[in-house]
Protein backbone atom coordinates (compact mmCIF):
# COMPACT_ATOMS: atom_id res chain seq x y z
CA UNK A 1 0.00 0.00 0.00
CA UNK A 2 2.55 2.35 0.92
CA UNK A 3 4.71 1.72 -1.65
CA UNK A 4 1.57 2.21 -4.20
CA UNK A 5 1.21 5.27 -2.45
CA UNK A 6 4.57 6.72 -2.94
CA UNK A 7 4.76 5.38 -6.72
CA UNK A 8 1.33 7.33 -7.58
CA UNK A 9 2.95 10.63 -5.71
CA UNK A 10 6.19 10.48 -7.11
CA UNK A 11 4.69 10.09 -10.22
CA UNK A 12 2.60 13.18 -9.98
CA UNK A 13 5.25 15.22 -9.16
CA UNK A 14 7.81 13.92 -11.77
CA UNK A 15 5.39 15.20 -14.45
CA UNK A 16 3.98 18.06 -12.60
CA UNK A 17 0.50 16.63 -12.47
CA UNK A 18 -2.36 18.40 -10.21
CA UNK A 19 -3.61 16.50 -7.35
CA UNK A 20 -5.39 16.08 -3.78
CA UNK A 21 -4.90 14.58 -0.14
CA UNK A 22 -7.66 14.15 1.53
CA UNK A 23 -8.52 13.20 5.11
CA UNK A 24 -11.83 12.44 6.33
CA UNK A 25 -12.87 13.52 10.06
CA UNK A 26 -11.76 11.41 12.70
CA UNK A 27 -9.45 9.42 9.92
CA UNK A 28 -5.80 8.41 10.22
CA UNK A 29 -5.74 7.84 6.59
CA UNK A 30 -5.30 10.02 3.89
CA UNK A 31 -6.45 9.53 0.27
CA UNK A 32 -4.31 10.59 -2.82
CA UNK A 33 -6.60 11.63 -6.22
CA UNK A 34 -4.84 12.35 -9.30
CA UNK A 35 -6.95 13.04 -12.57
CA UNK A 36 -6.87 9.83 -15.18
CA UNK A 37 -8.23 11.91 -18.27
CA UNK A 38 -11.56 9.62 -18.82
CA UNK A 39 -14.32 8.88 -16.70
CA UNK A 40 -14.52 6.89 -13.47
CA UNK A 41 -17.03 6.08 -10.81
CA UNK A 42 -14.91 7.99 -8.13
CA UNK A 43 -15.36 11.92 -8.80
CA UNK A 44 -13.87 14.41 -6.51
CA UNK A 45 -15.64 17.43 -7.03
CA UNK A 46 -13.90 21.72 -6.44
CA UNK A 47 -16.92 24.05 -6.97
CA UNK A 48 -16.16 27.50 -7.19
CA UNK A 49 -18.36 30.01 -4.40
CA UNK A 50 -19.73 31.69 -7.42
CA UNK A 51 -20.88 28.49 -9.37
CA UNK A 52 -18.51 29.61 -12.81
CA UNK A 53 -16.28 27.03 -12.39
CA UNK A 54 -16.21 23.45 -11.49
CA UNK A 55 -13.09 20.78 -11.80
CA UNK A 56 -13.51 17.48 -11.51
CA UNK A 57 -10.89 14.44 -10.86
CA UNK A 58 -11.87 11.22 -12.40
CA UNK A 59 -9.53 8.29 -10.23
CA UNK A 60 -10.35 4.63 -10.37
CA UNK A 61 -6.95 3.74 -8.54
CA UNK A 62 -7.14 6.00 -5.21
CA UNK A 63 -4.37 4.70 -3.29
CA UNK A 64 -4.22 5.73 1.06
CA UNK A 65 -1.95 6.08 3.33
CA UNK A 66 -1.15 6.19 7.42
CA UNK A 67 -1.34 10.28 7.54
CA UNK A 68 2.69 10.12 9.92
CA UNK A 69 4.01 8.03 6.86
CA UNK A 70 3.52 10.51 4.75
CA UNK A 71 7.56 11.67 3.79
CA UNK A 72 7.54 15.44 4.85
CA UNK A 73 9.37 16.41 1.39
CA UNK A 74 6.99 17.74 -1.05
CA UNK A 75 8.98 19.54 -3.62
CA UNK A 76 6.62 21.52 -5.49
CA UNK A 77 7.27 24.45 -7.43
CA UNK A 78 5.00 27.15 -6.40
CA UNK A 79 4.68 30.82 -7.91
CA UNK A 80 5.21 34.13 -6.22
CA UNK A 81 2.65 36.09 -5.33
CA UNK A 82 1.96 38.52 -7.70
CA UNK A 83 -1.90 39.95 -6.94
CA UNK A 84 -1.66 41.83 -3.22
CA UNK A 85 -5.35 40.93 -1.95
CA UNK A 86 -5.12 41.53 1.58
CA UNK A 87 -7.55 44.69 2.50
CA UNK A 88 -6.70 47.29 4.81
CA UNK A 89 -7.57 47.06 8.66
CA UNK A 90 -10.10 50.17 7.74
CA UNK A 91 -11.67 49.19 4.43
CA UNK A 92 -12.89 46.18 5.79
CA UNK A 93 -14.44 48.38 9.02
CA UNK A 94 -15.83 50.43 6.13
CA UNK A 95 -17.25 47.56 3.94
CA UNK A 96 -18.84 46.06 7.56
CA UNK A 97 -20.29 49.42 8.44
CA UNK A 98 -21.80 49.97 4.62
CA UNK A 99 -23.32 45.87 5.37
CA UNK A 100 -25.04 46.75 8.65
CA UNK A 101 -26.38 49.44 6.71
CA UNK A 102 -27.28 47.51 4.15
CA UNK A 103 -29.44 45.31 6.27
CA UNK A 104 -31.17 48.11 8.10
CA UNK A 105 -32.14 50.17 4.91
CA UNK A 106 -33.71 46.45 2.98
CA UNK A 107 -35.35 43.18 2.93
CA UNK A 108 -31.54 41.54 3.62
CA UNK A 109 -31.81 39.69 6.52
CA UNK A 110 -28.03 38.17 6.65
CA UNK A 111 -24.96 38.77 4.49
CA UNK A 112 -21.21 36.84 4.59
CA UNK A 113 -18.53 38.93 4.34
CA UNK A 114 -15.27 38.24 4.16
CA UNK A 115 -11.47 38.95 3.21
CA UNK A 116 -7.65 38.04 2.49
CA UNK A 117 -4.96 38.08 5.07
CA UNK A 118 -2.09 37.62 3.64
CA UNK A 119 1.28 36.32 5.44
CA UNK A 120 4.85 36.64 4.31
CA UNK A 121 7.01 33.82 5.27
CA UNK A 122 10.28 31.84 4.07
CA UNK A 123 8.37 29.22 2.59
CA UNK A 124 5.99 26.83 4.36
CA UNK A 125 6.35 23.17 4.66
CA UNK A 126 3.47 21.87 3.25
CA UNK A 127 3.31 17.81 4.59
CA UNK A 128 4.51 19.03 8.20
CA UNK A 129 1.53 21.67 8.27
CA UNK A 130 -0.98 18.97 6.97
CA UNK A 131 0.20 16.89 9.52
CA UNK A 132 -0.24 19.68 11.97
CA UNK A 133 -3.83 20.36 11.14
CA UNK A 134 -4.39 16.37 11.32
CA UNK A 135 -3.60 16.61 14.78
CA UNK A 136 -4.92 19.56 15.69
CA UNK A 137 -8.06 19.22 13.98
CA UNK A 138 -9.11 15.62 13.90
CA UNK A 139 -13.26 16.48 13.13
CA UNK A 140 -12.40 18.94 9.98
CA UNK A 141 -12.71 17.85 6.53
CA UNK A 142 -9.05 17.83 5.68
CA UNK A 143 -7.50 18.69 2.20
CA UNK A 144 -4.30 19.61 0.56
CA UNK A 145 -5.03 20.49 -2.99
CA UNK A 146 -1.96 20.98 -5.89
CA UNK A 147 -3.83 22.85 -9.19
CA UNK A 148 -1.53 23.18 -12.13
CA UNK A 149 -4.22 25.72 -12.98
CA UNK A 150 -5.38 27.39 -9.68
CA UNK A 151 -2.05 26.87 -7.68
CA UNK A 152 -2.25 25.10 -4.38
CA UNK A 153 -4.59 25.28 -1.58
CA UNK A 154 -5.03 23.56 2.16
CA UNK A 155 -8.25 23.77 4.29
CA UNK A 156 -9.93 21.96 7.37
CA UNK A 157 -13.36 23.00 6.86
CA UNK A 158 -15.99 22.30 10.11
CA UNK A 159 -18.45 22.20 7.77
CA UNK A 160 -20.34 19.26 6.24
CA UNK A 161 -22.43 20.28 3.59
CA UNK A 162 -24.46 17.32 2.00
CA UNK A 163 -23.35 13.21 2.65
CA UNK A 164 -24.90 10.64 1.59
CA UNK A 165 -24.67 6.56 2.40
CA UNK A 166 -27.51 4.35 2.03
CA UNK A 167 -30.15 6.85 0.61
CA UNK A 168 -30.17 8.26 3.76
CA UNK A 169 -28.56 11.97 4.23
CA UNK A 170 -26.89 14.18 6.92
CA UNK A 171 -26.19 17.89 6.55
CA UNK A 172 -25.39 20.38 9.06
CA UNK A 173 -26.45 24.13 10.41
CA UNK A 174 -23.51 26.00 11.30
CA UNK A 175 -23.10 29.62 12.13
CA UNK A 176 -22.05 31.67 15.37
CA UNK A 177 -18.60 32.48 16.48
CA UNK A 178 -17.39 33.67 19.96
CA UNK A 179 -14.70 33.15 21.58
CA UNK A 180 -14.17 30.42 24.25
CA UNK A 181 -15.23 32.33 27.46
CA UNK A 182 -18.61 34.47 25.75
CA UNK A 183 -21.96 33.25 26.10
CA UNK A 184 -24.19 33.28 22.87
CA UNK A 185 -26.41 36.04 22.18
CA UNK A 186 -29.77 36.76 19.98
CA UNK A 187 -27.48 37.75 17.11
CA UNK A 188 -25.63 34.31 17.06
CA UNK A 189 -29.16 32.39 17.83
CA UNK A 190 -30.52 33.91 14.94
CA UNK A 191 -27.60 34.26 12.45
CA UNK A 192 -27.62 30.20 13.21
CA UNK A 193 -31.62 29.85 12.65
CA UNK A 194 -31.20 31.33 9.45
CA UNK A 195 -29.23 28.87 8.29
CA UNK A 196 -31.00 25.92 9.88
CA UNK A 197 -34.60 27.33 8.39
CA UNK A 198 -33.18 27.63 4.63
CA UNK A 199 -31.70 24.03 4.63
CA UNK A 200 -34.66 22.61 5.99
CA UNK A 201 -36.46 24.67 2.68
CA UNK A 202 -34.45 22.93 0.33
CA UNK A 203 -35.28 19.37 1.88
CA UNK A 204 -39.06 19.55 0.95
CA UNK A 205 -39.15 15.94 -1.31
CA UNK A 206 -37.79 13.87 1.83
CA UNK A 207 -38.77 11.75 4.77
CA UNK A 208 -37.76 11.38 7.79
CA UNK A 209 -36.73 14.72 8.28
CA UNK A 210 -34.69 15.28 12.52
CA UNK A 211 -33.29 18.28 13.72
CA UNK A 212 -31.20 18.13 16.32
CA UNK A 213 -29.65 21.57 17.96
CA UNK A 214 -28.29 23.95 18.24
CA UNK A 215 -25.08 22.75 20.14
CA UNK A 216 -22.44 24.47 20.82
CA UNK A 217 -19.25 22.99 19.44
CA UNK A 218 -15.57 23.69 19.42
CA UNK A 219 -13.69 24.85 16.03
CA UNK A 220 -10.17 24.75 17.90
CA UNK A 221 -9.56 28.70 18.70
CA UNK A 222 -13.38 29.65 19.33
CA UNK A 223 -16.96 27.94 19.43
CA UNK A 224 -20.17 27.53 16.58
CA UNK A 225 -23.46 26.61 17.16
CA UNK A 226 -24.30 24.14 14.86
CA UNK A 227 -27.74 21.50 14.27
CA UNK A 228 -27.52 18.68 12.78
CA UNK A 229 -29.73 17.69 10.12
CA UNK A 230 -30.76 13.97 8.31
CA UNK A 231 -33.17 12.89 5.92
CA UNK A 232 -34.38 10.27 3.54
CA UNK A 233 -34.20 10.08 -0.16
CA UNK A 234 -35.67 8.31 -2.68
CA UNK A 235 -32.31 8.36 -5.58
CA UNK A 236 -29.05 9.42 -6.27
CA UNK A 237 -30.87 11.96 -8.36
CA UNK A 238 -32.15 13.58 -6.03
CA UNK A 239 -28.74 14.38 -3.89
CA UNK A 240 -27.78 15.93 -6.48
CA UNK A 241 -30.43 18.35 -6.76
CA UNK A 242 -30.55 19.15 -2.95
CA UNK A 243 -26.82 19.99 -3.54
CA UNK A 244 -27.74 22.68 -6.07
CA UNK A 245 -30.23 23.63 -4.10
CA UNK A 246 -28.48 24.02 -0.95
CA UNK A 247 -25.12 25.94 -2.33
CA UNK A 248 -24.65 28.89 -1.24
CA UNK A 249 -26.43 28.31 2.18
CA UNK A 250 -26.22 31.63 4.40
CA UNK A 251 -23.68 30.38 6.86
CA UNK A 252 -21.75 31.12 3.55
CA UNK A 253 -23.52 33.63 1.62
CA UNK A 254 -26.91 35.11 3.06
CA UNK A 255 -30.35 35.36 3.19
CA UNK A 256 -32.16 36.29 0.92
CA UNK A 257 -29.76 34.04 -1.34
CA UNK A 258 -29.53 36.13 -4.69
CA UNK A 259 -29.33 39.89 -2.96
CA UNK A 260 -27.16 38.74 -0.82
CA UNK A 261 -24.99 37.15 -3.53
CA UNK A 262 -25.78 40.11 -5.67
CA UNK A 263 -24.38 42.48 -2.90
CA UNK A 264 -21.37 40.34 -2.17
CA UNK A 265 -19.86 40.32 -5.63
CA UNK A 266 -20.40 43.74 -5.48
CA UNK A 267 -18.84 45.12 -2.67
CA UNK A 268 -16.60 42.64 -1.89
CA UNK A 269 -13.85 43.89 -3.68
CA UNK A 270 -12.01 40.61 -4.43
CA UNK A 271 -12.41 36.86 -5.80
CA UNK A 272 -13.06 34.49 -3.38
CA UNK A 273 -12.36 31.60 -6.30
CA UNK A 274 -12.79 28.23 -4.27
CA UNK A 275 -13.13 29.87 -0.73
CA UNK A 276 -16.90 29.34 0.67
CA UNK A 277 -17.26 27.05 -2.83
CA UNK A 278 -17.70 23.32 -1.93
CA UNK A 279 -15.40 20.03 -2.13
CA UNK A 280 -16.00 16.58 -2.21
CA UNK A 281 -16.81 13.12 -3.63
CA UNK A 282 -19.06 10.67 -5.07
CA UNK A 283 -17.88 7.30 -4.95
CA UNK A 284 -19.75 4.05 -5.00
CA UNK A 285 -21.07 3.46 -1.44
CA UNK A 286 -21.05 7.15 -0.63
CA UNK A 287 -21.03 10.91 -1.15
CA UNK A 288 -19.94 12.92 0.69
CA UNK A 289 -19.35 17.35 0.21
CA UNK A 290 -17.97 20.26 2.28
CA UNK A 291 -17.67 24.02 2.53
CA UNK A 292 -14.38 25.16 1.90
CA UNK A 293 -13.78 27.17 4.72
CA UNK A 294 -11.09 28.08 7.01
CA UNK A 295 -8.92 27.84 3.98
CA UNK A 296 -5.55 29.03 2.05
CA UNK A 297 -3.81 28.90 -0.72
CA UNK A 298 0.16 29.22 -0.52
CA UNK A 299 2.83 30.57 -2.19
CA UNK A 300 6.91 30.61 -2.68
CA UNK A 301 6.84 33.34 0.14
CA UNK A 302 3.30 33.99 1.02
CA UNK A 303 -0.01 32.49 2.20
CA UNK A 304 -3.50 33.94 1.36
CA UNK A 305 -6.00 32.98 4.24
CA UNK A 306 -9.63 33.27 3.15
CA UNK A 307 -12.36 34.42 6.38
CA UNK A 308 -15.44 35.66 7.34
CA UNK A 309 -18.51 36.18 9.20
CA UNK A 310 -22.02 36.63 9.32
CA UNK A 311 -23.65 40.00 9.31
CA UNK A 312 -27.02 40.78 10.55
CA UNK A 313 -28.52 44.22 11.02
CA UNK A 314 -27.37 44.41 14.93
CA UNK A 315 -23.61 43.76 14.02
CA UNK A 316 -20.72 44.97 15.86
CA UNK A 317 -18.11 45.84 12.59
CA UNK A 318 -15.59 45.60 15.07
CA UNK A 319 -16.19 42.47 16.44
CA UNK A 320 -16.54 40.57 13.15
CA UNK A 321 -13.13 42.14 12.74
CA UNK A 322 -11.97 40.56 15.71
CA UNK A 323 -14.09 37.22 14.43
CA UNK A 324 -12.08 37.18 11.11
CA UNK A 325 -8.75 37.41 13.07
CA UNK A 326 -9.81 34.83 15.29
CA UNK A 327 -10.77 32.74 12.32
CA UNK A 328 -7.17 33.44 10.66
CA UNK A 329 -5.81 31.37 13.64
CA UNK A 330 -7.06 27.88 12.07
CA UNK A 331 -4.89 27.74 9.56
CA UNK A 332 -2.64 30.82 10.51
CA UNK A 333 -1.07 29.51 13.59
CA UNK A 334 -0.50 25.96 11.98
CA UNK A 335 1.56 26.89 9.24
CA UNK A 336 4.90 25.11 9.49
CA UNK A 337 7.67 27.21 7.88
CA UNK A 338 10.92 25.79 6.98
C1 LIG B 1 -17.56 32.29 6.66
C2 LIG B 1 -16.90 31.52 7.53
O1 LIG B 1 -17.52 30.70 8.43
C3 LIG B 1 -18.93 30.57 8.45
C4 LIG B 1 -19.52 31.68 9.21
C5 LIG B 1 -19.73 31.58 10.58
C6 LIG B 1 -20.19 32.80 11.35
O2 LIG B 1 -20.46 33.83 10.75
O3 LIG B 1 -20.24 32.75 12.59
C7 LIG B 1 -19.53 30.38 11.23
C8 LIG B 1 -19.24 29.24 10.55
C9 LIG B 1 -19.23 29.22 9.09
O4 LIG B 1 -20.46 28.79 8.61
C10 LIG B 1 -15.41 31.45 7.52
O5 LIG B 1 -14.86 30.68 8.32
O6 LIG B 1 -14.77 32.14 6.72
Amino acid sequence: MQNKFQAKLENILTNNKSFLLFREPNSDFVDLWADQKFESKNKFIFNRFDNSQQIIINDDDIESIQIEKLKNELDLNLESNFTQEAISYESYIALLQNTVKELNQTNTDKIVISRIKEISNKGVNIIKTFKALHLHYPNAYLYLWYSINDGLWIGASPELLLQEEDLTIKTVSLAGTLPKNEQWSNKEILEQKVVTDYIISKLENTTNLHVDGPHTIDAGFFNHLKSYISADVKSYDQVNTILQKLHPTPAVCGMPQQDAQNFILKNEGYDRKFYAGYFGYKREKKSLYFVNLRCAQIFKNTVKLYVGGGIMPNSNPQKEWDETELKSKTIGNLLVTD
